[in-house]
């Protein structure tokens, strides 16, 4: 059973009010024409993107979504909950952050001591392991040179309208993990994001694909270490049944998933 332990501050990030996923009872998301007409009831589909890297469009159910957010909202509001990340240069990250499993930090990476308020990070939530075991299965039935995992890391970022997050390579998970190619499972909630993927860091040469509320990507083997990052989040594009079941703010919320 998971007890968070409430130690002295660890770094001097500490939030002076914890950022919440959901909005307050009374207020209500601004929705567009468009999205009132959409139909929800789409097909599940997948798009391999290069070897190694698959898209399964509209994946995770409403739902599941809806709890994907309880269960982010419970953690993010607790200790060691959501915070705004900092980089060495004093800049921050342009999103919120929560760990489950173990905490990474741009700062610190995975270190021991590293929450900024000295609590553990909670274990990677049952439902959670489920949804990203599902997906690699999934992912597998289109490439099947995407590696097996355990998830027992979830990195969860959120994204408000100018939330953005620069190209970048996830390789701070053990020699083991990377060396075997396990794959990394990013799943999808809320508003759209221009999602770029490439070889380096060169934005101007990099592939652009739309993330849409239920997607899911999965990067592994070949691809473990594709460059990736978050260009722009589309304002008013989440699902109108995920909003009102879930309360969820304006924003993207995404899930990553490894294994250390
Ligand atoms: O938000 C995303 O789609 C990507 C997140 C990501 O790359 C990360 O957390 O390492
Ligand atoms: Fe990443």
């Amino acid at each position: 059973m998971y007890k968070p332990n409430n130690m002295i501050p660890a770094i001097d990030s500490i939030p002076t009010k914890p950022f919440s996923l959901i909005l307050p009872e009374k207020s209500t998301n601004s929705l567009s024409e468009i999205e009132m007409k959409k139909d929800y009831n789409l097909k599940s589909s997948c798009v391999v993107l290069k070897p190694g890297m698959v898209l399964l469009k509209n994946y995770i159910s409403i739902t599941d979504q809806v709890e994907i957010v309880k269960i982010c909202q419970e953690f993010g509001m607790g200790p060691g909950g959501f915070y705004q990340p900092g980089l060495n240069s004093g800049a921050k990250l342009n999103l919120h952050m929560m760990c489950f499993g173990r905490n990474w930090d741009p700062q610190t990476k995975y270190a021991a001591r590293y929450r900024y308020d000295g609590s553990q990070a909670p274990p990677v939530h049952d439902k959670l392991v489920s949804l990203a075991k599902t997906s690699i299965k999934d992912s597998q039935a289109h490439d099947d040179k995407i590696p097996s995992m355990h998830p027992d890391i979830c990195i969860v970022n959120f994204y408000t309208a100018t939330g953005r997050l620069g190209m970048h390579q996830d390789r701070d998970e053990s020699s083991d993990s990377l060396r075997k190619g396990l794959p990394v499972v990013s799943i999808s909630v809320g508003d759209s994001a221009q999602f770029l993927y490439g070889h380096n860091r060169d934005v101007r040469k990099a592939n652009e694909v739309l993330l849409e509320s239920g997607d899911v990507v999965v990067f592994g083997g070949k691809s473990r270490n594709v460059y990736h990052g978050v260009k722009t989040i589309i304002p008013n594009s989440a699902p109108l049944p995920l909003l009102q079941q879930s309360k969820l703010r304006p924003g993207r919320l995404n899930l990553t998933f490894r294994q250390f």
